[in-house]
């Protein structure tokens, strides 16, 4: 009999100072035990100590770990830290948030996440991505029980991780078409509500793009949520294919191939041009959606060399070679690759 089990967090808290409050959410969500809180070297001090400090408040036993990459390494540092612990916070940005989701399945502890930044849609997703040596790997893993997303400090970020957030959203538009292709050439498996949701969720954040501004709580607000509402699609779908395809492979290339990568989702914005050109579609649109919300669009703006944009174009169908998408099995040669990037202004 086939089964599918969808797990979706219990209690989303989105506001000004929630953070503060997360002692509360914890008693009301009847976490019992002691609690760990995972977070990065900035993202302690910008939400990690206030997270402990709340807890402590409202009586916990915490402990703290910080990591510095999303590797299995990093995952198996926290596990080892976390045992005899019943539940772990990760108080930080996306490779925070993976690694602490992904030790807390291990173990068969609850998982709480609290996004310092909108800047991905893992934030309520149950998958991991884990770099490797084959660039990046979508890791099952569970959903949070709880979100905990402030406002406060999700709009006092960098304002390049609020656009970083909304070009991970944008990328939808293209991760749908390759899940679309891969049901007709392949009949993967493919769920018309997710891929729904996802794109309605790209569709909004465009249409919103005039009002997305740095340092607005009410920007950071509208982010996170459709953030969230991505990250409920990639629930639904039970693996990230209504928000990656082959412009995910195509910035998980770069991310193996240039020395120094961009933020995620900026690289998936402009994959998303070029992926969307290479569909024929309306990649102008998307090109134009993304400098509105102030996003790169090209190459320069990304800070990467031009030739690095060439190698993972032409890399990029090796990434998840499981998952088909329009780069097929062959992928781009060179001289297409070039052609694709300088038509639609990336180099
Ligand atoms: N599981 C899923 O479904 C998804 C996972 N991802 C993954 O998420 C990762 C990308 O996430 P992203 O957040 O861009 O990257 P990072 O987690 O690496 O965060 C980027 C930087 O921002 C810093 N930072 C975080 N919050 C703040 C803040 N409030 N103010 C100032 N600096 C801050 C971090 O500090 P610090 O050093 O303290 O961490 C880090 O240096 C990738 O690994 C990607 O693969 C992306 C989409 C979906
Ligand atoms: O980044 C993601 C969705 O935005 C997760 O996708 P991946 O499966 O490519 O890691
Ligand atoms: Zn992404």
């Amino acid at each position: 009999m086939f089964i599918k089990k969808i797990q979706f967090p219990r209690e989303v808290h989105i506001g000004s100072n929630i953070i503060d409050s997360t002692g509360q959410i914890c008693r009301d969500l009847r976490v019992d035990g002691k609690i760990i809180v995972v977070s990065g070297k900035n993202t302690y001090k910008i939400g990690g100590k206030s997270v402990i400090d709340s807890l402590e408040s409202n009586g916990y036993d915490v402990d703290r770990i910080q990591i510095n990459d999303a590797t299995l390494n990093s995952v198996k540092a926290v596990e080892e830290k976390s045992k005899g612990f019943s539940l772990i916070i990760g108080v930080g940005g996306g490779k925070v948030i993976d690694v602490a989701k992904l030790a807390s399945t291990n173990l068969g502890i609850d998982f709480i996440s609290a996004p310092t930044t909108g800047s991905h849609d893992g934030i309520a997703s149950p998958l991991a991505s884990i770099k490797d040596s084959n660039g990046s790997t979508s890791l099952k893993a569970q959903s949070p029980i709880g979100v905990i997303a402030d406002t406060n400090i999700i709009s006092s970020a960098p304002f390049e991780l609020l656009s970083s957030g909304c070009a991970d959203i944008v990328s939808n538009y293209t991760a749908i078409k390759d899940w679309q292709l891969a049901k007709r050439l392949q009949n993967d498996n493919y769920s018309e509500s997710a891929a729904a949701l996802s794109l309605m969720t790209a569709k909004l954040i465009i249409q919103s793009a005039d009002s997305i501004k740095p340092h607005l709580e009410e920007s950071a607000r509208m982010v996170v949520k459709s953030l969230i509402s991505s990250g409920v699609a990639i629930s639904i779908a039970g693996s990230s294919r209504p928000a990656s395809g082959s412009e995910h492979k195509f910035s998980h290339a770069l991310d193996k191939t240039t020395s120094k990568p961009a933020l995620h989702g900026h690289q998936c914005g402009v994959g998303t041009i070029l992926i969307m050109a290479l569909y024929g579609g309306n990649w102008q649109c998307i090109k134009n959606a993304l400098k509105t919300m102030g996003a790169p669009v090209n190459a320069h703006e990304l800070g990467i060399d031009e030739e690095d944009i060439i190698d993972a174009l032409t890399n990029a169908h090796n990434i998840r070679k499981e998952r088909y998408t329009i780069l097929g099995d062959r992928g781009l040669s060179r001289s297409a690759a070039k052609n694709l990037a300088v038509k639609t202004g990336v180099i």
